[in-house]
């Protein structure tokens, strides 16, 4: 039985594979959720650090490692590292390494970097899920905290603890993030699904005031139209909202359309902005011009004085 019933490991505990000998120093806990605990360790004898987890259920974590070792052939820098199992003096506990994000979960970046950083993160938030769904799963349970930002603007999904094969029922999901709660469709594992919750988390990010007014309405009486009608009260959504709308709607044949709609309105939207209003003169050639006349007032004084 691989359940855990530990309280956590305190730092310098060393954790060591039983099938696969790696040994394993834990430096500090992560975080912990629902299906377990997240460690910083580093690998002994090698330099380089590493987030392992340690499930709470020996299955849910098993159907994580199946699905992290699905995704190893389609990425270029796979995130699972190994699996094993591990004796911690009682139990016997499975654990998973992973590589270490170093970085924010994706709402605290954005409100420390300000949300023009939305269209970027976005992006490359869409390459990961597209990769996934080639892969025929739904992550399921897509929501800020399980999504990490490093410093440089990299993106991870974490916790892939929610993801289900397409057909699927979703095994986790977040109340603001899910389609059933705005009765917006099922929670069968698709594509639209996650394409859902990733227009919602659109919404928090630019909007949360607004996403959380329309979230407390009566269950039964929520729906796409209280989103669609944020997206046209605000207009910081302008450059997003057609894109947000077909999400919402399910109106996206699969995530690579999703994708490439999202570079062509971010594109579109950067040039329009990079582009001189014409007729008028930037202000700075205003004041470069004004600067030069000045100098040239003050040559031709003291050319006539000499
Ligand atoms: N690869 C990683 N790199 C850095 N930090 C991580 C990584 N994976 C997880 N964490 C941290 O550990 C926390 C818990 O991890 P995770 O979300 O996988 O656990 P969980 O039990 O599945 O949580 P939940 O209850 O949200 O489902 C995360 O919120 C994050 O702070």
């Amino acid at each position: 039985m691989t359940t855990l019933s530990n309280p956590g490991y305190p730092p310098g505990t060393v954790i060591t594979g039983k099938w696969r000998n790696s040994r394993y120093i834990v430096e500090r806990m992560l975080g912990k959720g629902a299906n377990g605990k997240v460690y910083l360790v580093h690998r002994a004898g090698v330099r380089g650090r590493y987030a392992l987890k340690v499930g709470h259920d020996a299955l849910d974590l098993q159907s994580e490692i199946n699905v992290l070792n699905a995704l190893k052939e389609q990425m270029p820098d796979p995130y699972l590292v190994e699996a094993d199992d591990h004796h911690d003096g009682s139990h016997e506990v499975s654990f998973y390494v992973m590589r270490y994000i170093e970085g924010s979960p994706l709402h605290r970046f954005i409100r420390k970097r300000g949300t023009e950083w939305v269209s970027l993160i976005g992006l490359k938030l869409l390459e990961k899920l597209s990769v996934l769904h080639a892969s025929g799963y739904a992550f399921g349970d897509l929501k800020p905290d399980n999504v990490m930002v490093s410093a440089y603007g990299r993106v991870e999904l974490i916790d892939y603890g929610g993801v289900s094969s397409f057909g699927r029922s979703v095994k986790q999901f977040t109340e603001w993030y899910d389609r059933g709660y705005w009765n917006a469709g099922s929670r069968t594992g698709d594509v639209s699904y996650d394409l859902f919750s990733f227009a919602v988390m659109c919404i928090g990010l630019l909007d949360e005031k607004s996403l959380r007014e329309a979230s407390c309405q009566l269950p039964q009486t929520r729906s796409v139209a209280d989103l669609q009608l944020i997206l046209r009260r605000n207009p910081v959504f302008k450059p997003y909202a057609v894109w947000l709308n077909k999400a919402l709607c399910g109106n996206f044949a699969d995530s690579r359309e999703a994708l490439n709609e999202w570079k062509k309105r971010m594109y579109e939207g950067t040039a329009k902005s990079a582009r001189p209003i014409p007729g008028r003169t930037p202000r700075w050639l205003r004041n470069a011009f004004a600067l030069s006349l000045v100098i040239m007032a003050c040559a031709v004084y003291f050319f006539f004085r000499s």
